[in-house]
């Protein structure tokens, strides 16, 4: 006979789409102090675990503390068996006076419909006298989600966002400061004609209290029933996912370039400096929003390990492993060629344009919307050393970010020394390439200096309500380049386009000073400015490559 429901442990099952910030509010959970001790099951959706590990780390609790299981697949379906063996396991250990638990959250991958991981704590005997169902709490992440509940699935496959918001006995709205108050409001008003009952609550990154999320006494059979009728019956078909969503991992040992990963730039070459040394580096995108920090230090003995996992719709493995840029994968080359390998790093040193000795013009200052960039001439004194048996050797100094290392140092005429970051013409010129003594703004006098152009791919995403014939003003790499790209025909909101368009491969020239085409890019050239820009017309219709769009639709079988 089951136990009284004061008893049992309360189990909360965490849902959200991808990426709505349930790792965080776990973390958040974990980090408070209520003294409760938790079994935490973690549902990842790719084959290489990075959340388990995440909350691992930024738990304070011991592992005595804490339990913290991982089933890779996905609950409601594939691995949904082990589910109930692991659970079964945790009543029997109970039963035995082995263990004792407060709580029990069950995090699912977002691509989860929650009725079939509920229906585990309603159908099985030793189950239900062991654990009761005290709520499904559904993140909902206020960015990116009325595309979720806008996409239009196949017939008789589950919108899963639909699905998590439905079925929720509450709803956390997170990610509140990435929208305005007047989308909180209509997203708001749209939740609830999904699900009436579910109190919402409004959150950025997980920032509510424990007691909000855990033994809320917020599953009613009843109300679940009316959205799932056949919530108890174990015959019940299993899900049908959207099967173009797949995940892809690549991980790797060796060292990885960092900067390129803080900025988002995965689009971007090798540049000067990598992960090496460095504390841990988290990046995470979700859509088009980047966010990364480091976490704790590399422990002693931890292997320094990059992983990447893609989880997304039409994912080809090969494509994204590829280190070839030729095949297209601008992400995934990137990120393979972005090792600290002996030949990666000769590769980069020997693209550098400046030598010891080369008399050069540096970036010393941000820029002033009145008095511009200011810059000094100088000479390098450090740069990549390249012995035939050892790769280059990057500057570093003590006072530089971890890991990071830099191209050039610089002494500057008045005696001091600089160390150059990057080798763009952004940041270093060759001597007298500029004419800003006077105020003049920098980088006119570079135009005369007529820099050779390198071509090179980008990948941009089409924003919403951007749509073919319509233009938009792109920046990739972090603000460094501005684009005004012309949606081509065929494509429109969430298209991927690769445009190819050149970049400065020395000087700091701004090609075409002011901004081409719209309003906006001009807005935007000069509301930043601590680096040159290119902005260019860069792809009319015929420049827009469709290649990312075709390959994108290929997908790992
Ligand atoms: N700006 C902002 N970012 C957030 C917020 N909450 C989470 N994030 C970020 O969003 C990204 C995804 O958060 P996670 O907590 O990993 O999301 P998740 O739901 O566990 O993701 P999956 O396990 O992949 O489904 C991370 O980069 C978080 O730092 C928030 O309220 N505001």
């Amino acid at each position: 006979m089951a136990s009284s429901s004061s008893e049992r442990v309360p189990v909360t099952v965490l849902t959200g789409f991808l990426g709505s910030g349930k790792t965080t509010l776990l973390n958040h959970i974990l980090t408070a102090t209520h003294g409760k001790k938790i079994a935490i099951i973690e549902n990842e959706f790719g084959d290489v675990g990075i959340d388990d590990a995440l909350i691992q780390k930024t738990s304070k609790f011991s592992s005595e503390e804490e339990i913290i299981e991982v089933l890779n697949g996905c609950l409601c379906c594939s691995v949904r068996q082990d589910l109930v063996v692991l659970l079964k396991g945790f009543a029997e250990r109970a039963a035995a006076g082995e263990l004792k638990l407060d709580a029990i959250i069950i995090e699912t991958t977002g691509m989860a419909d929650p009725a079939p991981v509920a229906q585990t704590f309603l159908i099985y005997d030793e189950i239900k006298a062991f654990a009761r169902l005290d709520g499904i709490v559904t993140m909902v992440d206020a960015k990116h989600v009325e595309r979720h509940l806008d996409a239009v699935k196949p017939e008789g496959v589950v919108n899963e966002a639909v699905a998590q918001a439905a079925f929720a006995d509450r709803l956390l709205l997170n990610k509140t400061d990435l929208v305005t108050e007047a989308d909180l409001a209509r997203i708001e008003a749209r939740l609830r004609g999904i699900n009436a009952f579910a109190p919402i609550r409004r959150c950025s990154r997980g920032d509510v209290s424990v007691d909000s999320v855990l033994n809320i006494h917020g599953f009613d059979l009843q109300r679940a029933l009316q959205t799932n009728p056949q919530l108890l019956n174990p015959e019940n078909a299993p899900t049908q996912h959207d099967k173009t969503v797949t995940s892809v991992s690549l991980d790797q040992g060796a060292p990885r370039h960092m900067r390129t990963v803080q900025k988002g730039d995965l689009d971007f070459e090798l540049a000067t400096d990598f992960l090496e040394y460095i504390a841990e580096y988290i990046y995470h995108a979700v859509h088009m929003t980047f966010s990364g920090g480091f976490e704790e230090a590399w422990q002693p003995g931890e292997p320094r390990e990059s992983k990447m996992v893609f989880i997304g719709k039409g994912l080809d493995e090969q494509f994204l492993a590829s280190s070839v840029p030729a095949c297209g994968s601008l992400v995934a080359s990137t990120f393979n060629n972005c090792l600290a390998t002996p030949e990666n790093l000769t590769r980069k040193a020997s693209t550098l344009r400046f030598k010891p000795g080369d008399a050069v013009e540096c970036r010393t200052t941000g820029f002033d919307a009145e008095e511009g960039e200011r810059w000094a001439a100088g000479t390098v004194v450090e740069a990549p050393r390249r012995a035939e048996s050892a790769p280059p050797v990057l500057h570093r100094a003590d006072d530089m970010a971890p890991g990071e290392v830099a191209p050039y140092r610089v002494r500057l005429e008045d005696g001091s020394e600089l160390t150059v970051l990057t080798d763009e013409g952004s940041e270093i010129v060759g001597a007298n390439s500029h004419g800003d003594e006077d105020g003049e703004e920098a980088g006119e006098g570079c135009e005369a200096q007529a820099a050779p152009q390198q071509q090179q791919q980008f990948r941009v995403q089409v924003p919403d309500g951007v749509h073919a014939g319509q233009a938009f003003p792109a920046t990739v790499g972090g603000g460094h380049l501005i684009f005004q790209i012309t949606v081509p025909p065929g494509h429109g909101p969430g298209s991927w386009l690769t445009v190819t368009a050149p970049v400065e491969a020395t000087g700091g020239a701004r090609a075409g000073g002011g901004a081409e085409g719209s309003g906006a890019a001009a807005a935007g050239n000069s509301a930043e400015g601590t680096h040159a820009r290119t902005t260019h017309q860069a792809a009319s219709e015929g420049e827009a490559d469709h290649e990312a769009d075709e390959a994108s639709k290929r997908h790992k079988a």
